[in-house]
């Protein structure tokens, strides 16, 4: 197994770090090759736990370097090339790049006491702070100059982030009397447990001492070349991805919530306009630190935020992928010009979980679907990142833009160009900043007595390269040699002097083929139990993935459907509005219309009834024409009715009748004649 042809040789070296066992179990599944002479261990094997007679192949894996079970923390610290990864973060010698520190296991294989150590033993994270400040001690802007040069940090941060001055970031999380500024006394009260060991947030919380956070191993005298003309700053910031989501852990949940705001909200990792060419998780409060002590009470601040803000299946391990980020900025003592440098990330992976294992409630299944999800396309990035193609290729092939955690973790391991601005006596230049990519160390933690299935998982997707090797069945021949057949008599056989059966020649090679092939058929059942195995595995995490996916898929039918719903509202709405505005306008054009026609018919009565218009209506001399005309018609119609009333009487001389057309014609002209006289 040749890994030096499939590991790069720069972009991602894989530790291996066995945690002592727990109970003294013996049964161990895995096991360090002895190295050559003079080498480190470099090849683990496992095998499948006794208990499993199906499996009986053997897999092989290759590390940059096996950290058995006695090692130490700053065995760990020198032997994983952390100083070559500050030196590139430093960038004082040449070849500036960003660097990756991240670490990865089963959940309680060790990944956390790796990384961040425990109440006793400071972890990786702590110590390349450590030398960090003990190598930029010089060169650091003094504690009291902070103030001032925080706007043009501000200024050359291209991620839209808020900066902040560790003193007042840690005051405003902590409050006046408990600051480390405040009075002496307070120094006296006792801490119970400010690290990321104690789980619940309490109420008004303690302002993490470093003279109570662990100061072992020491690391003075370690040493990072720096540039001596150069003034540096460090400025940290802490995010976690949790379900596919990044969330800022200097953002105080609980103060969130004090102030209204229910929902941690999260931020976004994209292209800004300062930062065209390259995505950055964006609007991050940062940090300017000016001591080891306050970078590392900012980390305490950020890792109780991760256990508080977390589920509560979060209390016993960690969900979410924490990032702690170390922006290392500098620049020129003389000439203040802009503030650029490198940035140390390094990561504390999520405990891989097996599917069968998660809970199958909600959330839990969501969740645990969404680490394998993510560690699942980690593992493929991190394959095909070992690929033997050049750099540039890789940045096409590598899957890294699956999940939001292979993005942030990947999308600056390639060499890229990107143009900068930069302003010049009120002119802006623009020239192209040629970046290497950044410098990754992976640190996987594993219990050589743990989960055999989870465990041999991840190495797989981890590991430099691997291999399965089949252990051979004792030869059958051997055994009949050594006369482990028996007293059974065979066909070719003759009885010896001793009364044993010794075997012909012929009899022996035809047993000798028969042994071969009963052992290649081992071998190729041995292969096709480890890769039906492997292919169930697969399943099983496609299939918690799947599952995940539907949820997500049903609560983002809902809140389409929601949103539909909504804007149809809306529509309904604006239309009913529309309509009920056309319709008052057509009720009140109609009011006017007949208050029109009204006015017209009140004048034209006024005209017939309004005897005391009568004035007026004389002086109208159209008005006056009409009422002559009615009234000569008037008198035209009543001759007419006489002389019709007249002939009548002449046919029908009934008394009866005259009278009453006489009385009529009475009426009328009585009546005709009060209309006139006034
Ligand atoms: N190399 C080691 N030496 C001594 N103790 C260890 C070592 N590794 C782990 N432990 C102890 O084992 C326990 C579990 O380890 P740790 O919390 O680091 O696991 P983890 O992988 O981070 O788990 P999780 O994913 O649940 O956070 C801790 O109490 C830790 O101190």
């Amino acid at each position: 197994m040749d890994s030096s042809t499939r590991s790069s040789p720069n972009l991602f070296d894989v530790y291996l770090r066995l945690r002592p066992s727990l109970n003294g179990n013996p049964d161990r599944f895995l096991d360090v090759e002895p190295p050559e002479p003079n080498e480190w261990p470099r090849y683990i094997t496992i095998k499948p736990p006794v208990n499993d007679h199906r499996k009986r192949a053997v897999e092989k894996f290759a590390f940059t370097r096996v950290f058995e079970e006695d090692a130490s923390q700053l065995d760990l610290f020198q032997g994983t090339g952390i100083l070559s990864l500050l030196e590139g973060v430093l960038g004082a010698e040449g070849r500036p790049r960003d660097g990756l520190l991240a670490t990865l296991g089963v959940t309680g294989s060790g990944k956390s006491h790796t990384i961040l150590g425990t109440k006793s033993q400071r972890g990786l994270t702590q110590l390349a702070l450590d030398v960090l400040f003990q190598s930029i001690s010089h060169n650091l802007v003094h504690p009291t100059c902070i103030n001032s040069v925080l706007s043009s940090i501000a200024v050359s941060d291209v991620s839209d982030a808020h900066m902040q001055t560790a003193a007042l970031f840690l005051d405003s999380m902590y409050g006046d009397g408990q600051s480390t500024r405040g009075s002496c006394s307070r120094a006296q009260t006792p801490m119970p447990d400010a690290s990321y060991l104690s789980v619940h947030m309490p109420s008004k919380q303690k302002l993490p001492r470093p003279s109570m956070m662990a100061q072992s191993p020491n690391v003075d005298g370690f040493q990072v070349p720096v540039d001596p003309a150069a003034e540096y700053v460090i400025v940290v910031s802490m995010y976690e991805v949790y379900n596919d989501k990044i969330y800022d852990l200097l953002v105080s949940s609980v103060s969130q919530a004090k102030r209204g705001f229910p929902k941690r909200p999260s931020v976004p990792f994209k292209s800004t306009e300062k930062s065209s060419a390259r995505k950055v998780v964006a609007g991050l409060r940062k940090i300017v630190c000016s001591s080891l002590d306050e970078a590392l009470q900012i980390l305490e601040t950020g890792l109780v935020e991760r256990k508080v803000a977390g589920t509560g299946s979060n209390a016993v391990s960690s969900r979410s992928h924490g990032f702690f980020c170390v922006e290392v900025k500098k620049r020129n003592r003389i000439e203040k010009g802009r503030w650029e440098g490198q940035t140390l990330t390094i990561v504390d992976l999520a405990g891989s979980e097996r599917a069968r294992q998660a809970n199958t409630a909600g959330a839990t299944l969501v969740e645990a679907g969404k680490i394998n999800e993510s560690l699942m396309y980690l593992g493929q990035c991190m394959q095909m990142m070992q690929s033997g193609t050049s750099e540039g290729q890789k940045a096409n092939i590598v899957p890294y833009r699956q999940c939001k955690l292979t993005e942030v973790l990947f999308s600056n391991s390639f060499p890229s160009a990107h143009i900068v601005a930069q302003q010049h006596h009120h002119h802006n230049h623009y020239y192209y900043q040629h970046r290497h990519p950044q410098k990754a160390i992976m640190v996987v933690a594993g219990d050589a007595t743990g989960d055999f299935n989870a465990t041999s998982q991840m190495l797989r997707y981890s590991a430099l390269a691997r291999e399965v090797t089949i252990p051979r069945i004792p030869s059958i021949t051997s055994q009949i040699l050594s006369g482990g057949h028996g007293n059974t008599t065979r066909p070719g056989t003759r009885d010896g002097p001793s009364g044993r059966d010794t075997p012909s020649a012929a009899y022996l090679e035809e047993m000798e083929l028969k042994d071969a092939e009963i052992a290649r058929l081992n071998d190729e059942l041995d292969i096709l139990t480890l890769q039906l195995d492997d292919q169930r595995a697969r399943r099983e995490d496609a299939e918690t993935c799947w599952a995940a996916s539907e949820e997500r898929m049903a609560a983002l039918e809902q809140e389409i459907r929601d949103e539909c719903y909504e804007e149809m509202q809306n529509q309904i709405e604006t239309e009913r509005r529309r309509w009920k505005a056309a319709l008052d306008a057509e009720a009140d054009y109609n009011d006017e219309r007949l208050d029109a026609k009204i006015d017209i018919m009140t004048r034209e009565v006024e005209v017939y009834e309004d005897e005391d218009a009568k004035v007026t209506v004389t002086n109208d001399n159209s008005a006056e024409t009409k009422l002559k005309e009615a009234e000569e018609e008037n008198r035209r119609l009543l001759a007419r009715i006489e002389m019709l009333e007249r002939e009548n009487m002449l046919k029908t001389p009934t008394k009866m009748i005259k009278k009453q057309r006489v009385l009529k014609a009475k009426k009328w002209e009585a009546e005709n004649v009060g209309l006139e006289s006034p």
